[in-house]
C-alpha cells in the first residue's frame, strides 16, 4: 500500500484504470465519483487525500484522486498514482482569471505553465518546459467546444501561493508584499497569461518527466481585474462544467 495515496495495485479490480481525475478539494473528488461514475468504491480517506474506483457506463475504470492544495502535496499523489499504473492525469481544478475577457463561470485549459513552483524544480530545472499533453488537452477542448460551455485555451500561471504569489493585498493577512510580486499580475496580462492556480505547472513537467499525459481544466471562481475574492455563488455551475467537460472526455 502506498503510504500517502493509502491504496495499492491490488485494490484497483481486474480492469485497473488508467485514468485519474484528480482535484484539489475531496469534496469535488466524491462528487464527481457519485455523481458521474457507477460501482464506485472508495479507495482511501488518508489526509483528505480521497480517491475513489469506479466505472462509466462503457464499462471503462476511472480513477478518481485529491492532490490537496500546491504543488508539493500533488507531487506526491502523482508520484504514487504513476506507480499504480496511472497514465493519463487530468486535473479539474478551480482557478482565478486575470484577463477580463476570461469571464467567472468559464473554464480554463492550460496548454502549458508558466510554472513558479518549488516543487517542480526538484523534478525538472527551472527552465524545463511545463506543457500540457497536446492530444488530451485538444481533446478537453473540443469537448467543450461541442458542450457550447464557455472556455478559454492558454497558459496558465501556476505559483506556490494563494495570496503572496497571486498578488493578493487587500484579503492578505500579511502587510508586506515584497516589491519584486508588486504588479506581477498586470505583467502577467500583458504576456497574455489567463488564469492563477496552484497546481498545473508541476503536474505538466511530472507529465513529461515520467511519461505521462498531464492536462488541466480549471473552473473559473474569482476574476482579479476586479477583485481578489473567489465568487463562491458562481462556483458550483463553473467547476460541474469543468467536471462535465473532463469525464466526456475520458470517455470517448
Ligand atoms: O480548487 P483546487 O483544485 O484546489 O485549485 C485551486 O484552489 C486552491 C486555492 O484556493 C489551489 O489548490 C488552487 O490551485
Ligand atoms: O484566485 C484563485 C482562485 C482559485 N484558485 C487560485 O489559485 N486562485
Amino acid at each position: 500500500m502506498f503510504y500517502h495515496i493509502g491504496f495499492s495495485q491490488q485494490d484497483l479490480g481486474e480492469k485497473p484504470p488508467e485514468i485519474a481525475l484528480l482535484s484539489g478539494e475531496p469534496e469535488r473528488s466524491r462528487h464527481l465519483a457519485h455523481t458521474y461514475l457507477q460501482n464506485v468504491k472508495l479507495l482511501s480517506k488518508y489526509r483528505g487525500l480521497d480517491s475513489y474506483l469506479g466505472y462509466l457506463p462503457s464499462g471503462k475504470s476511472i480513477l478518481i484522486a485529491t492532490s490537496g492544495m500546491g504543488a508539493p502535496s500533488l507531487s506526491i499523489v502523482v508520484n504514487e498514482l504513476v506507480q499504480v499504473g496511472i497514465k493519463q492525469i487530468i486535473r479539474i481544478g478551480t482557478c482565478g482569471s486575470i484577463q477580463p475577457h476570461v469571464k467567472v463561470g468559464s473554464v480554463v485549459i492550460s496548454q502549458g505553465a508558466l510554472c513558479r513552483q518549488g516543487a517542480a524544480n526538484d523534478i525538472a530545472p527551472l527552465e524545463y518546459p511545463a506543457v500540457a499533453d497536446p492530444f488530451l488537452t485538444v481533446a478537453l477542448a473540443t469537448t467543450a467546444q461541442q458542450l457550447q460551455y464557455s472556455h478559454h485555451l492558454g497558459i496558465t500561471a501556476s505559483v506556490d501561493t494563494f495570496y503572496e504569489g497571486q498578488e493578493r493585498t487587500e484579503s492578505s493577512a500579511n502587510p508586506y508584499l515584497q516589491t519584486w510580486l508588486l504588479g506581477i499580475t498586470t505583467q502577467y496580462r500583458n504576456l497574455n497569461i489567463l488564469n492563477y492556480e496552484m497546481e498545473a505547472g508541476t503536474l505538466f513537467k511530472m507529465g513529461s518527466v515520467y511519461g505521462f499525459a498531464a492536462a488541466c481544466i480549471c473552473a473559473v471562481v474569482a476574476q482579479r481585474d476586479e477583485g481578489e475574492d473567489v465568487l463562491i455563488e458562481q462556483k458550483s455551475l463553473a467547476v460541474e462544467r469543468a467536471i462535465e467537460i473532463a469525464v466526456k472526455t475520458t470517455s470517448k
